[in-house]
C-alpha cells in the first residue's frame, strides 16, 4: 500500500470503485482540507466498516483532529466526499446532482455520530442526569421517562449510577469524561468519536475512562473512530489502525501488524518516540 493510494480500515477502496459494500459505514472519498492555505487532509480516502473499532495514530498535526470535526461537520472539505450510513455527510442529492448538503440534511446524518471530547463539555448548569437526558429529549423527541431510564441505565454502565443528582463541578474529571460518554451515547449513535478523551485527565483517572470505553467496545456494536496516544488501549480495542502522516494514511492494518511489525519507516519512527 504506497502512501499516494487510497487506503481503507477494513474494506477495499479505489478512486476507480467508490462503489458502497452492505457493511460500509463511514468513508471519506477524495477528501482535502485546507487550513490557511495549508493541506491538511490531502486526497484522502478510507472507509469504516460498521461495528469496527479503528483508531487513527499519528504525529501531531497529522490531520487526525480534522478527520473528527469533519464527521461532526464541525469543519466542512475543501474537496472531496464524506458519507455515513450510505448517505453524503457533505452533500445531499437533488434533481440528480450531488449539492452541499443543507443544515437539515447534516443535522439527520449527524443524528448517527456521537463525539467525546478532550474536554468533557457538561452543561455545568444541569445535574448529571438532565446532562444525558437533555439531547435524547430535545433532538430525538423521547418522553421525559424513556429519556431517565435510558440516562440511567446509561449511568449504570459507566459506574456513575449514585452520581445522577451532582452538578458536574462536584466531580473528577473522569468521573465528568465518564458522565460525557454516557451522553454520547444516550442518542445511540451508530459511530462513536473519541478524541484524545484522556489527554486533559490527571494520570490516576485515565485507566478508569479507558476501562469504561473498553467496555462499551466489548458490550455493543457501537462503530468506533478513536484518536489517542494511548497505544495500549489502541492495542487492545483496535480492529484496524490507520497510521497518518502528512495528510494522508501512509499505512494500515491489524493492531498486531501495525504495533509488531510496520512497514512503513514513518510508523517505526512514530512508534518507536512514542513507545
Ligand atoms: N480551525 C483551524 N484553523 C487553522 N488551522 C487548523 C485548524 N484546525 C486544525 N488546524 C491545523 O491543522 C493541522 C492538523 O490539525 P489536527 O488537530 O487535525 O492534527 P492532529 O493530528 O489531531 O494533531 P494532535 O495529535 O496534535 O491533536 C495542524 O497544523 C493544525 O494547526
Amino acid at each position: 500500500m504506497s502512501a499516494e493510494s487510497p487506503h481503507t480500515a477494513n474494506t477495499p477502496v479505489t478512486d476507480a470503485n467508490p462503489a458502497v459494500d452492505g457493511s460500509e459505514l463511514i468513508r471519506f472519498d477524495k477528501v482535502t482540507k485546507r487550513f490557511a492555505g495549508n493541506t491538511v487532509l490531502d486526497n484522502l480516502c478510507f472507509s469504516v466498516d460498521s461495528g469496527k473499532h479503528v483508531t487513527l495514530i499519528g504525529p501531531s498535526g497529522s490531520g487526525k483532529t480534522t478527520i473528527l470535526r469533519l464527521l461532526m461537520t464541525l469543519v466542512k472539505p475543501d474537496e472531496g466526499t464524506i458519507k455515513v450510513g450510505g448517505d453524503y455527510l457533505t452533500h445531499e442529492e437533488r434533481g440528480g446532482k450531488l449539492v452541499p448538503a443543507g443544515e437539515k440534511h447534516i443535522r439527520e446524518v449527524r443524528k448517527n455520530i456521537g463525539m467525546v471530547f478532550q474536554q468533557f463539555n457538561l452543561f455545568p448548569n444541569m445535574k448529571v442526569l438532565q446532562n444525558i437526558m437533555e439531547a435524547p429529549v430535545q433532538v430525538l423527541g423521547l418522553s421525559k421517562d424513556e429519556a431517565e431510564a435510558r440516562a440511567r441505565e446509561l449511568l449504570d454502565m459507566v459506574g456513575l449510577a449514585d452520581r445522577c443528582d451532582e452538578y458536574p463541578s462536584r466531580l473528577s474529571g473522569g468521573q465528568q469524561q465518564r458522565v460525557a460518554i454516557a451522553r454520547a451515547l444516550a442518542m445511540r449513535p451508530q459511530v462513536l468519536l473519541l478524541d484524545e478523551v484522556t489527554s486533559a485527565l490527571d494520570p490516576e483517572l485515565v485507566a478508569g475512562v479507558l476501562d469504561v470505553l473498553r467496555d462499551v467496545a466489548r458490550t455493543t456494536d457501537i462503530t468506533m473512530l478513536c484518536v489517542t496516544h494511548e497505544m495500549n488501549f489502541a492495542r487492545d480495542i483496535s480492529d484496524q489502525v490507520l497510521m497518518f502522516d502528512g495528510g494522508k494514511v501512509v499505512e494500515s492494518g491489524s493492531p498486531e501488524k501495525i504495533f509488531g511489525d510496520p512497514d512503513h519507516d514513518r510508523t517505526r519512527e512514530f512508534l518507536s518516540a512514542v513507545l
